[in-house]
């Protein structure tokens, strides 16, 4: 997807927010947009998600699910949680919302109308709505702002699994709770303009599909053994099983017995399989995510 030349106000006579702007967000990338207060970040954001359209320029290829979380939550809607989160399933035609009720920790407020909610347990249902469709494109505007300590760990693993399904992710930050997606593109907004700082050694390009299985195929049996799956992942089945969040980059136990593997007949350029023997398949394998690998298949 790609902004092109685009540039927007809010009025006629209003200051332009953004000027100019051309910039790529690949598949499998993870973005981060920093800049200061009022800089135009969640500008740029609404652009992206459409919601806005450029007063100048184009968007060019747009992809096909794409998942807000805004950056405030609109709750004063008559609904409740379950109701609202199923109308959203209904809506994008994705199975039910159970899986990211559990898994957010928003079943004790199943019957609880959305005005009634606290921030945070409402900046759950924005998230978990924007997850609902299996989204091509996530779009997370401060996403860490009146969330649990719970549920903040959960975000760099959510986001870790978008990218592993060849999504993309964006995501605004002004509190540098970024530190934890490491391994992103940063974007930085100031006086209308973007600057890109790409390292390319940190894309999360995803696997060509004949050589990487997805990971949602992994078979049932031994690879449910490496990864312990609670309540909230066994009614999970439209996405990889929940991993236990690790704050080190690189686990130890993610290193030893590392035998590569040529995916595809080893074309140049090809990416690698490689496997890797770890005493914590858990943490190994969240270890790896944090480091921008895509996990193709656990087993015992
Ligand atoms: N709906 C709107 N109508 C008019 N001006 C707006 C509107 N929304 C934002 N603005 C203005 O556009 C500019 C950019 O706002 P934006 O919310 O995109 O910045 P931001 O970087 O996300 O800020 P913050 O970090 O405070 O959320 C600001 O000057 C803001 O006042």
């Amino acid at each position: 997807m790609r902004l092109d030349g685009v540039s927007f106000r809010y009025g006629r006579r209003a200051n332009w927010v953004l000027s100019d702007v051309t910039v790529d967000i690949d598949d499998g990338e993870i973005v981060v947009v920093r800049g200061r207060n009022g800089a135009g970040k969640s500008t740029l954001l609404q652009l992206l998600v459409g919601v806005l359209r450029p007063t100048r320029g184009r968007i060019l290829d747009r992809v096909g699910r794409v998942g807000w979380v805004p950056e405030r939550f609109p709750a004063d809607q008559p609904f409740t949680v379950s109701r609202y989160l199923g109308a959203m399933a209904a809506l994008s035609r994705a199975g039910s919302p159970e899986p990211w009720i559990e898994r957010l920790g928003l079943a004790p407020f199943r019957t609880v109308k959305l005005g009634e909610l606290s921030k945070g347990t409402a900046q759950k249902v924005g998230l978990a709505q924007a997850l609902i469709p299996d989204p091509d494109l996530l779009v997370l505007d401060e996403p860490w702002e009146g969330l649990d300590s719970a549920a903040r760990e959960l975000v760099p693993e959510i986001v870790a699994e978008v990218v592993a399904a060849g999504g993309a992710v964006i995501v605004s930050d002004h509190r540098g709770e970024t530190a934890r997606l490491p391994g992103a593109t940063g974007w930085t907004v100031e006086a209308g303009r973007v600057t890109v700082d790409r390292a390319p050694a940190t894309r999360h390009a995803p696997l060509p599909a004949q050589a990487a299985p997805a990971e949602d195929s992994v078979p049932a049996g031994p690879a449910e053994a490496c990864v312990p799956a609670g309540p909230a992942e066994a009614s999970a089945p439209a996405r990889p099983a929940k991993i236990p969040a690790v704050e080190t980059p690189a686990a130890p136990e993610a290193r030893p017995a590392v035998r590569p593997v040529p995916v595809g007949g080893a074309v140049s350029g090809a990416p690698w399989l490689i496997e890797v023997a770890a005493d914590d398949g858990p943490a190994a394998v969240a270890a790896l995510r944090a480091a921008g690998h895509q996990i193709i298949r656990v087993h015992a």
